[in-house]
C-alpha cells in the first residue's frame, strides 16, 4: 500500500496550511524533511529542509501511529505557513520520495473505511460535514457522522437475526414436537423494526432538504418587487430591477442561512400574458420551478390570478406597503418594512417541516430501508401461513438483513465507493 500525502486544508493563503501524510513510510518521510525522528504519536516543533538542506519553512508536525490514527495506518501531519508557496514546495519535496504519492480525493477516508475506523454512513456524514454551511446541515452531518445511523442499522439487524434464528429453529425441528409457538415474538420483532423503518423513511426526503437546501420562489405578477424583494433578502443587488414590467425573464438563485436551515430563493418572471416570446419563455420557467418549489411566497394583491395553486403552508404578503394606507400583511424591498417578519415567517415552516427529518438522509438510505421494510412485510405475511412456509419467510429476512449491512457498507457498496469518494475535496 502506497504511503499518500496531501494538503488537508484549502488551496490558497492562509494562516496555517496542513500537509498530511499517511502510510508506512509516514514517519520515515517526516524523519528526512525534518533532519531527525519524529515521535511515534506526539507533537514536536521542526524545520523542513529540502533534499540539498535548504530550509522550506518551520512547522508543527503532528505524529500518530496505526492503527490509533484518523486513517488506522500510520499517519504524519505538518502544519506549516499557509502560503501557496511554502505548500507547493514541502508538496513538491514530498513527490520526491520513493514510495510516496499525492493522495486521490477522498483516499485518506477511504482508508478509514477500509480500515474500519469509520462505516460508509459515517464517511457520507463526514462528507455532508466539510461541505456543511448552515446550523441544521451541521447537526444533521454530526449525527450521520457519530455513527447513529450504523447504529440504529444495527440494533434492527440484532432484532432480525434474533429472529431468524427463532424461524431456523423450527425449520430445524420440523418432524418433531415444536414446544412453543415463536410466531408471536417474531412478529412482533418484525412490527417493531418495520415501524421504525418506516419512520426514517419517511423522514428521509426532508433530511434530504436539509442537506442540500431548500427552493423558496418569490413568485407575483410583473412589477410587485420580487427582484427588489430579493435583493433585500439577499443584502446585495443580486437581481436586476426597474419600473419596466416584464425586466426579470431568467431565474435568479440567491443562496442563504434563513434560520439555520439552507435556503435557496428564487427570483422569477412576473406572472402575465404576454405577445413577447422570450418573456413568455420566462414566465413558462417561472411557472416550473414555483411548482417544484419547497415553498412560495406570494408577492401580489391577488394569488389566485397568478394561475398557481395555492399551497396550504404557501406565504402571501402585498407588495409596496410604503404606497399603502393599511400596511398590514404587506412588505417593501424598498423600505424594508415586513422583511425581517417575512425571513422568520418562511423559517418557522421549514424549521416545522425539518422536525420531521430522521437520521438516514440520502437516497441510498431509503432505498436500501425499503427493500429491508418491504421484505419485512412479506416475511409478515408468510409467518400467517404457519410453520410450513418459515423457510421462505426466513429467506425474506436475510434479504433485510443484507439491505441494512449494505446501509454501512459492510456488504454489496464496491461499485458506489467511487461515486461517493469522487465527491471529496482532495486531501479528506
Ligand atoms: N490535525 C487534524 N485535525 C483534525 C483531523 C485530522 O485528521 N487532523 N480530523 C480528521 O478528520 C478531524 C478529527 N478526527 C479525527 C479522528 C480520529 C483521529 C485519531 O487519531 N483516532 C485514533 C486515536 C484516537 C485517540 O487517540 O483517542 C483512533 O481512532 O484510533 C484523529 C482525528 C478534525 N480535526
Ligand atoms: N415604492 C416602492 N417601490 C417599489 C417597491 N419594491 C419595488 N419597487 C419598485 O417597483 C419597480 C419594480 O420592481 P422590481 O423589483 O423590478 O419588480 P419585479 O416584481 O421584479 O418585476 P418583474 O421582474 O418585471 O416581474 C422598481 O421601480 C422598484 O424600484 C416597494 O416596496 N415600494
Ligand atoms: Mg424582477
Amino acid at each position: 500500500m502506497d504511503t499518500i500525502f496531501a494538503l488537508a486544508t484549502a488551496q490558497g493563503k492562509a494562516g496555517v496550511a496542513v500537509i498530511r501524510l499517511s502510510g508506512s513510510l509516514s514517519h520515515k518521510a517526516a524523519e528526512i524533511l525534518t533532519g531527525s525522528p519524529v515521535p511515534d504519536r506526539g507533537m514536536v516543533l521542526r524545520t523542513l529542509r529540502d533534499s540539498k538542506g535548504l530550509r522550506l519553512d518551520d512547522g508543527v508536525v503532528l505524529s500518530f501511529r496505526g492503527p490509533a490514527s484518523f486513517t488506522g495506518e500510520d499517519v504524519v501531519e505538518f502544519q506549516i505557513h499557509g502560503s501557496l508557496a511554502t505548500t507547493e514546495a514541502v508538496l513538491r519535496c514530498l513527490g520526491q520520495y520513493d514510495g510516496l504519492r499525492l493522495a486521490e480525493p477522498g483516499e485518506f477516508t477511504r482508508r478509514a473505511l477500509e480500515n474500519g475506523k469509520l462505516d460508509l454512513a459515517q464517511v457520507e456524514g463526514l462528507a455532508d460535514l466539510i461541505d456543511a454551511e448552515t446550523e441544521a446541515q451541521r447537526k444533521q452531518a454530526q449525527a450521520v457522522l457519530s455513527g447513529a445511523l450504523g447504529q440504529l442499522a444495527e440494533s434492527w439487524r440484532r432484532k432480525l437475526i434474533r429472529a431468524a434464528a427463532l424461524l431456523e429453529a423450527v425449520i430445524d425441528f420440523a418432524d418433531e414436537e415444536v414446544p412453543t409457538d415463536v410466531s408471536p415474538e417474531v412478529r412482533d420483532l418484525l412490527t417493531s423494526v418495520r415501524g421504525q423503518l418506516q419512520r426514517e423513511i419517511s423522514g428521509v426526503r426532508i433530511a434530504e432538504r436539509i442537506r442540500t437546501g431548500f427552493e423558496v420562489a418569490i413568485i407575483g405578477p410583473p412589477n410587485a418587487g420580487k427582484s427588489t424583494l430579493l435583493n433585500a433578502l439577499a443584502g446585495r443587488e443580486a437581481a436586476l430591477t426597474s419600473e419596466i414590467a416584464g425586466t426579470t425573464r431568467d431565474v435568479i438563485e440567491v443562496r442563504m442561512d434563513l434560520g439555520g436551515l439552507p435556503v435557496t430563493l428564487l427570483d422569477t418572471a412576473g406572472l402575465r400574458d404576454t405577445g413577447d416570446v422570450v418573456e413568455g419563455m420566462g414566465i413558462a420557467l417561472a411557472r416550473r420551478r414555483a411548482e417544484a418549489a419547497d415553498l412560495r411566497v406570494f408577492l401580489t394583491d391577488d394569488p389566485l390570478a397568478t394561475g398557481i395553486e395555492i399551497r396550504e403552508s404557501d406565504i402571501h404578503v402585498l407588495p409596496k406597503a410604503d404606497q399603502r394606507k393599511t400596511p398590514d400583511g404587506a412588505i417593501s424591498g424598498v423600505t424594508g418594512q415586513g422583511i425581517d417578519q417575512l425571513v422568520d415567517r418562511i423559517a418557522a415552516v421549514l424549521k416545522t417541516r425539518s422536525a420531521s427529518a430522521g437520521i438516514a438522509t440520502r437516497e441510498r438510505h431509503r432505498a436500501a430501508m425499503m427493500v429491508a421494510s418491504d421484505a419485512l412485510m412479506r416475511a409478515e405475511g408468510i409467518l400467517e401461513s404457519g410453520p410450513d412456509l418459515y423457510d421462505i419467510a426466513s429467506e425474506e429476512l436475510r434479504t433485510a438483513i443484507r439491505a441494512l449491512e449494505s446501509l454501512v457498507g459492510r456488504i454489496d457498496v464496491e461499485n458506489l465507493l467511487d461515486e461517493i469518494f469522487a465527491s471529496f475535496c482532495l486531501g479528506k
